[in-house]
């Protein structure tokens, strides 16, 4: 049990009512999830306001609120605690009640629109691999020491952040790696958290639905850097457009990784094969078994993190090199008669095209390439034909499918990809709604030595139609179908 004047250390309070010494069951913002003498924060959403459910809260056993805006009646014995922020109020709160875990390991925040799961996660091999215990909170999932745990969001709410850090700071974890998307950004959820470093990766147009302009998005993405203390440090990208930006008024130790320019940290494609690549990074040359121009970049980042948190080159050297794609990002497998299966969780226009430039600079072209392809449904519809457009332009043939349809018709949203198609390239796709029957066709399609990508899915194991996920993996698919064929 948690005193309340304890849990609101650091908390910017406008006005208080009521005793802060009373215990403190429990923190919670939905009042849906209610314990008794918990503390409710009431926060004002996109969907709803929590403000409008604080009788109910209390009704259910809350005995104190966080709020901003003054409630029509108060009650005797309920303290209030007002608060210009109940976002950033929450974060330190959290932060408090689980004694303040992010100060008790080395935490690492990666940011930026592409590869933040690919960094956490390498990362997190690549320290696992070198002795350590270490934590990892991504999109794919959330791990704690050798435990694995189901993730919801790509940075949980703050209350799940800090209860999560706490339970690897039980387990002995000694770092923890973490995804910092602009939504938890924006929303505070990182705010009350102690960095030890941060990444940049790159900035493309991306949920401009929620943060209405491109400035407002990099903006979001730098006050995160800006946030970061002095004895931290910050690693950015000097590739991309917004790296110099991003760490213009970041008060942490610099680094910038570059695969074009002159940075702090270089590195270079000397060759490129299917199982993986040979760089060059600061002078010293390494195979690593993954593949593309954005996982060197990628990879850099990696390097500078690992040095920064006090490894040797050498050692970082040798474990860059046995590093494994991550689950669903370029993860490839090769058939009997040597057909090579791609699944790539490339949902996004730039993402398909890297990847297929990556197949374009290893493929001989004396083999065929087969591209299997959908897009969502309830969500972005701008993307559709421009992905359609894109997988027609750089495959041989093209097979147009379902990805997670969710609540829309399949056939529509394959009508709005059809449309994007050039003329030129009409007679090199087909379109199969079913993802089975079209992963099936295109191995059956297949012949030694071609190329399948499958794309859009990645690790998913499900596919979600009007509101039931069944269970669908690209790989498991992909595998059997090549084995029933015999190829
Ligand atoms: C748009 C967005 O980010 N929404 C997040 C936000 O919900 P919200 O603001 O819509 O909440 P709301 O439903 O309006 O409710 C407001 C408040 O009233 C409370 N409430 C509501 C109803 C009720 O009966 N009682 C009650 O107390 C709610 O608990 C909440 O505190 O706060 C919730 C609690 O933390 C999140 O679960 C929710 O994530 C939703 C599910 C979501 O889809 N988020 C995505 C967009 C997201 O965050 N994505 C990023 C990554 C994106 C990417 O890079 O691909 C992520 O980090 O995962
Ligand atoms: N550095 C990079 N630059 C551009 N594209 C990348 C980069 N790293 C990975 N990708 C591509 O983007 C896709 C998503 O990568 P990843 O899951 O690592 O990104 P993310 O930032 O975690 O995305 P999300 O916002 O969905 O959490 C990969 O399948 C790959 O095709
Ligand atoms: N974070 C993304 C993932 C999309 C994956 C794709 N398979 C889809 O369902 O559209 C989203 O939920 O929009
Ligand atoms: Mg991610």
């Amino acid at each position: 049990m948690k005193k309340l004047k304890d849990i609101l250390y650091k908390v910017s309070i406008d006005a208080v009512r009521g005793s802060t010494s009373i215990d403190i069951s429990d923190i919670v913002f939905d009042s849906r999830k209610i314990t008794p003498n918990c503390v409710f924060i009431a926060q004002k959403g996109t969907i709803s306001n929590g403000h409008d459910y604080i009788e109910k809260a209390i009704e259910n056993g809350a005995t104190a609120i966080v709020y901003e805006d003054d409630p029509a009646v108060f009650s005797d014995h309920v303290t209030y605690i007002k608060v210009a922020d109940a976002n950033k109020a929450l974060a330190f709160i959290a932060a408090n009640f689980y004694d303040n875990p992010s100060e008790k390991l080395s935490l690492v925040g990666v940011t930026g629109t592409n590869g933040k799961t690919t960094i956490a996660t390498l990362l997190h091999q690549l320290f696992t691999k070198a002795g350590y215990k270490v934590g990892l909170l991504s999109t794919v999932k959330i791990v704690i020491g050798n435990d694995a745990y189901t993730a919801t969001h790509t940075t949980p709410d703050s209350i799940s952040i800090n209860n999560y850090l706490n339970q690897m700071v039980q387990a002995g974890c000694s770092y923890c790696f973490m995804e910092v998307s602009s939504h938890g950004i924006a929303q505070k959820r990182t705010d009350a958290l102690v960095f030890k470093g941060g990444i940049f990766t790159n900035l493309s147009h991306d949920h401009l639905d929620y943060h209405k302009t491109f400035a407002e998005y990099r903006n979001v993405k730098k006050s995160f850097f800006d946030s970061l203390p002095k004895t931290a440090f910050a690693i950015s990208n000097a590739d991309d457009k917004n790296g110099a930006f991003m760490l213009q008024n970041c008060d942490a130790k610099k680094t910038m990784y570059s695969i074009q320019n002159v940075a702090d940290v270089n590195g270079k494609i000397i060759e490129s094969q299917f199982n993986g690549m040979l760089l060059n990074i600061n002078n010293q040359e390494v195979w690593v078994q993954l593949i593309g121009k954005f996982n060197a970049s990628n990879l850099l980042a990696i390097y500078a993190t690992a040095l920064e948190l006090g490894l040797s080159k050498e050692e970082v050297l040798v474990h860059l090199s046995t590093l494994q794609s991550v689950s669903g990002r370029f993860q490839f497998i090769v058939s009997k008669t040597k057909i090579t299966a791609i699944v790539d969780y490339a949902h996004t226009p730039d993402a398909l095209e890297n990847v297929l430039k990556t197949i374009a600079e290893i493929r001989t072209f004396n083999e065929q390439l087969f591209t299997v392809v959908g897009c969502g449904g309830n969500r972005d519809k701008e993307k559709r034909p421009v992905m359609a457009r894109i997988a027609t332009e750089n495959s041989d043939t093209v097979i147009l499918t379902s990805d997670n349809p969710r609540n829309e018709d399949p056939f529509e949203i394959l009508k709005e990809m059809e449309a994007g198609v050039e003329a030129q390239n009409t007679n090199k796709y087909l379109t199969i709604e079913d993802r089975h029957q079209a992963i099936k066709t295109a191995c059956k399609m297949a012949k030694e030595g071609d190329i399948i990508l499958i794309a859009g899915k990645g690790h998913e194991d499900y596919q979600e139609i009007k509101g039931v996920k069944h269970h669908f993996n690209d790989l498991e698919e992909v595998i059997n179908f090549l084995n029933e064929f015999n190829k």
